[in-house]
């Protein structure tokens, strides 16, 4: 059973630039902690320290669970998967079973499968060919594959982000549901103010080298401030003269083509 996650004091580099400066903090069971910010901010890397993806310079990751290899969940904001791909949806959840070492399921292990597509709404697609599937779909199923590992932590990066807003919606209030009756943590990063507001438990809003976490109610207290300083206005100001030329361009090209 999985009890905290705890982030601690990670310092990463890159190419002499401070992407994560001495961020430090924890995510408990039952929780979901949004994790918000510009683009740059140094989010992804933040997932993939915790993956073991990226190893820092300075500070650790460590899981504490009654497991004794804690197991992490991943579910990235989309896969390059060849719409001709021979694998049914299936067997592609199944491909998220621990030490799959045999060419063949027990029996517990097809349950286990099917019993994750229930859960997330994917059973009905099964048999269909992976490529095939709607964004939405696909979305569901990469969950299933994350959740048949019996993650103790899951990690959503913007894994919602190509779905429409109630597609959107669906899959953040399902990872929330599945957050708190399995009692694992969740970090999931979005760019969408509204599902982070309405599903985190907490929030960690990250900017270069600067951190503040804390629950949803008090981060969000601030929304507009927080909304312009993540999706700066619109200028006239911003718009260069190179910019300029190219958009009078393509009104002249418009013009001459219909
Ligand atoms: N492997 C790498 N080598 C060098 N620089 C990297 C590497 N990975 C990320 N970066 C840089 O680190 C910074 C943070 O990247 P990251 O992907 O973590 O940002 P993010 O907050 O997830 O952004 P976004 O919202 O655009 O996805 C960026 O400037 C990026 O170019």
């Amino acid at each position: 059973m999985f009890k905290t996650l705890d982030v601690d004091h990670i310092n990463v580099i890159f190419n002499g630039e401070r992407i994560l400066k001495d961020l430090s903090f924890s995510v408990h069971k039952g929780e979901m902690l949004g994790v918000i910010g510009p683009n740059g901010a140094g989010k992804s890397t933040l997932l993939k320290v915790i993956l073991g993806l990226i190893t820092p310079q300075e500070g650790k990751v460590s899981i504490q669970s009654t497991n004794k290899k804690p197991v992490i969940g991943y579910v990235p904001q989309s896969r390059l998967i060849d719409a001709d791909m021979p694998i049914r949806a299936w067997d592609f959840v199944s491909l998220g079973l621990p030490n799959m070492i045999r060419p063949w399921l027990t029996r517990r292990e097809r349950n286990k499968v099917s019993k994750m597509m229930e859960e997330t709404d994917t059973i009905h697609l099964a048999m269909k060919p992976i490529g095939k599937l709607s964004g939405g779909e696909k979305q569901r199923v990469y969950l299933a594959q994350a959740l048949a590992r019996d993650p103790d932590v899951l990690l959503l990066d913007e894994s919602t982000s190509n779905l429409d807003p109630d597609a959107q919606e669906a899959m953040t209030s399902l990872v929330h549901h599945l957050c708190e009756s399995r009692n694992i943590g969740i970090i999931f990063i979005s760019h969408d103010l509204h599902l982070v507001k309405k599903y985190a438990h907490r929030i960690l809003h990250m900017t270069r080298g600067q951190y503040i976490i804390g629950k949803t109610e008090e981060i969000m207290k601030d929304e507009k401030e927080l909304s312009l300083c993540l999706h700066p206005p619109y200028s006239d100001e911003s718009i260069t003269s190179v910019d300029q030329q190219i958009n009078q361009e393509i009104n002249d090209e418009r013009i001459r083509t219909y």
